[in-house]
């Protein structure tokens, strides 16, 4: 479980807050919406969930250890992956190229690693065909897919994701938060999603609303569960 402990954040004077005293928990097996108006403090949030930024209060701890305790270095390599909005990908190579080094990068080892990354980039639509081209040649959805496999195949148990379905259309917009709901769901991660969006938020099984510097929690009703 990832959760934070009385989290309290401003950038410039403490008197301009974005939250304080945030007690939140992620768990394994669920999709979480960060939902709140723009400027309201989401990507912070993230950025502190995410190791890439420190509290100005309180904690976050994983595995009921201290990021700090843990080494935010080290918990960004090991523990987490983020996925961005606008994919981020290395446009120069191609896209079983960006998986495969992600794996190279995170250390994990893995028997068969092209057999492996094929069937991963497959499993999410990516055929063998665009599996080779270089990730320009491919459609903002395509790219995403690649990203979200990027993550998926470092063996990180916690995917972050900022906005990732902010440059593409509805549908495909659909389409990539299924895959965060199927990684959550199957895979028994923690997929964090920051987002304008409430039909992303009506999908998750947790929302954590951002509105006067204080998270309001929504669970999904039953009748829409998994
Ligand atoms: N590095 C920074 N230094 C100072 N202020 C910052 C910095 N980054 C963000 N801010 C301010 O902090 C507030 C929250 O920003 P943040 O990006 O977290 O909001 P957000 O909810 O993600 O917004 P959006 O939905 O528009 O992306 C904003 O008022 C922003 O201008």
């Amino acid at each position: 479980m990832l959760e934070t402990k009385k989290l309290g954040f401003w950038y410039q004077d403490k008197v301009d807050t974005l939250f304080e005293n945030v007690n939140l928990q992620f768990e394994a097996g669920n999709m979480y919406a960060i939902l709140g108006k723009s400027g309201s403090g989401k990507t912070t949030f993230l950025s502190l969930i995410s190791g890439l930024d420190s509290a100005k209060e309180g904690e976050i701890f994983y595995q009921d250890k201290s990021l700090n305790q843990i080494g935010l270095t080290r918990f960004r390599k090991h523990h987490l992956a983020i996925v961005f909005q606008a994919y981020n990908l290395f446009t120069y190579m191609t896209a079983y190229q960006n998986v495969s080094s992600a794996l190279e990068i995170s250390g994990e080892k893995k028997e068969n690693k092209r057999a492996f990354i094929t069937e991963s980039l497959k499993s999410v639509g990516i055929t063998e065909d665009l599996q080779h081209k270089k990730v320009g040649q491919l459609s903002g959805g395509q790219q995403q897919r690649v990203a979200v496999v990027r993550a998926m195949v470092t063996g990180a148990d916690i995917i972050v994701a900022d906005e990732p379905t902010g440059n593409l259309d509805e549908e495909t917009g659909r389409d990539i938060i299924n895959l965060f709901e199927k990684i959550a769901h199957d895979q028994k991660k923690i997929v964090i999603l920051v987002t304008h969006d409430n039909d992303i938020a009506k999908k998750s099984d947790v929302t954590y609303e951002l509105k006067d510097k204080v998270f309001h929690k929504r669970v999904k009703k039953l009748s829409q569960t998994k």
